[in-house]
């Protein structure tokens, strides 16, 4: 007998086709209950990290669109000649600011990781506008210091503008862990990184005037008690600036917080009241309008327009200090800064609502209800002296002219393709 190797002896089992038929459709059914019942992503919690970067054409993008138009030596720290890494860049402030600062012929690379706490498409439009005017937006989280330090290890940056952040008031209740994960781990993470950097950029970063929480004292100042936030975000941007005070402590980052009031305009955030009422009144749909829960009175806010607050983000780049530190070692004291950034002129959401329904010509169907207890505050007004007296700041638009700016961009943009908001 001929010995056989053992593989001969190795065959398929003499299954018949209804078995097979059988077994196979037992197996699709237990696929599809996996795939049924495993849990959607969560992208909300901007836990994607990117696996894009790193090419060399990635390289030669980042580094053209940190190039200043102008090489010219004599004002090299001015005004066009600085290289800024704008974070939060796809979003509503940093599009904005990313586009002024390359307009007037600084470099800009902006950071993004284009979650979809709203709706992504809008953030990948204002990339496109970006992209146009030159501005590449690198698709990454602030967490990813890998990314970070890759960028810094390109680009000299003088400045950072840090503006990407999980925002929202009322939905810190529903993902608490995206604020701890973006407000604070994330700026830690940025902080790490521009304090080992060399040379160091001076930082301009985006606090908010939920800080004042339950403080009564009006309008609010800088100098006010800021020890009783009303929610979690609100604590977790008072934290942000604690934060802050110890990198500059130790590290001597130059450091500038600025407290926007309510921001509001063209390509604006659609979790944001103007913005969902806006949508709502058009479809006909109600809208929740909040009063005080004890008297009934009105709700009011300092809504700023967009334009005011990129002159005084501009304004807080242009007049920062540079940073002392070196090899991660402090070398003197460094200049760290809080402003107001605000209208100084709060505004009832009722009369907010009838500007809307006279630019929509639509009347809202309002549904008045008293405030929720989940982080809001009943108003806000901003003292903005220090701003004025060291940033020039100077806010020019009130909430009609605003709204109207904000109402031909909503129709214009969400009108002309059926976009839908
Ligand atoms: O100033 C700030 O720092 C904050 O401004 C806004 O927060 P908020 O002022 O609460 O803005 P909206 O959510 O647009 O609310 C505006 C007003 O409309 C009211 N509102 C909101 C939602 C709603 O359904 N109904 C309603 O009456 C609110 O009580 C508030 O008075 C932003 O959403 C925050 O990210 C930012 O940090």
């Amino acid at each position: 007998m001929v010995d056989r190797p053992p593989y001969v002896h190795r065959r398929w089992p003499n299954y018949s086709a209804p078995k097979l038929i059988f077994w196979a459709s037992i197996f699709a059914a237990l696929i599809l209950f996996i795939i049924l019942h495993s849990p959607p992503p969560d992208f909300s919690s901007d836990r994607r990290t990117t696996t894009t970067w790193g090419s060399l054409n990635w390289e030669r993008r980042v580094q053209t669109s940190a190039r200043t138009r102008s090489h010219s030596p004599s004002h090299s720290a001015g005004p066009g000649h600085l290289s800024v890494l704008v974070t939060g860049a796809a979003g509503f402030v940093g599009s904005h600011v990313s586009m002024a600062l390359k307009r007037r012929g600084d470099g800009v690379v902006g950071l993004d990781n284009f979650n979809n706490y709203y709706d992504p498409s809008l953030k990948r439009a204002r990339q496109k506008l970006l992209e146009r005017a030159g501005v590449f937006v690198v698709e990454g989280d602030i967490n990813d210091t890998a990314l970070l330090n890759k960028l810094f290890d390109i680009v000299a940056f003088t400045h950072v503008m840090h503006l990407a952040a999980q925002a929202g008031v009322r939905y810190a209740m529903k993902n608490p862990s995206s604020y701890v994960h973006s407000n604070i781990a994330g700026l830690v993470s940025l902080f790490e990184v521009c304090k080992s950097a060399n040379p160091q950029p001076a930082v301009v970063w985006a606090s908010s005037s939920s800080v004042y929480g339950l403080n009564t004292k009006v309008p609010f100042a800088e100098k006010d008690r800021t020890d009783q936030p009303a929610s979690l975000y609100a604590a977790t941007k008072k934290a942000g600036e604690e934060i802050a005070h110890t990198y500059n402590h130790i590290y001597g980052l130059s450091i500038t917080g600025l407290r926007f009031f309510t921001v509001y305009g063209p390509w604006g955030r659609p979790d944001m009241a103007y913005f969902f009422f806006t949508k709502d009144i058009l479809k006909g749909k109600p809208i929740p309008i909040f009063e005080a829960p004890d008297d009934h009175g009105s709700v009011a806010r300092d809504f700023t327009y967009i334009d005011d607050i990129v002159k005084g983000c501009v304004a807080a780049i242009d007049t920062a200090e540079k940073s002392t530190g070196s090899g991660g070692k402090k070398t003197g004291t460094a200049q760290l800064r809080v402003f107001n950034l605000g209208n100084t002129s709060p505004v009832p959401v009722t009369k907010l609502v009838s500007i809307l329904e006279n630019l929509l010509k639509k009347k809202a169907k309002k549904n008045v209800l008293p405030m929720p207890r989940n982080g809001d505050v009943l108003f806000t007004h901003a003292n903005i002296s220090y701003a004025k007296k060291e940033l020039h700041y100077k806010p020019e638009t009130d909430l009609q002219t605003g709204l109207k700016k904000f109402v031909d961009w909503y129709l214009d943009y969400y009108g002309s393709d059926k976009k839908s908001s």
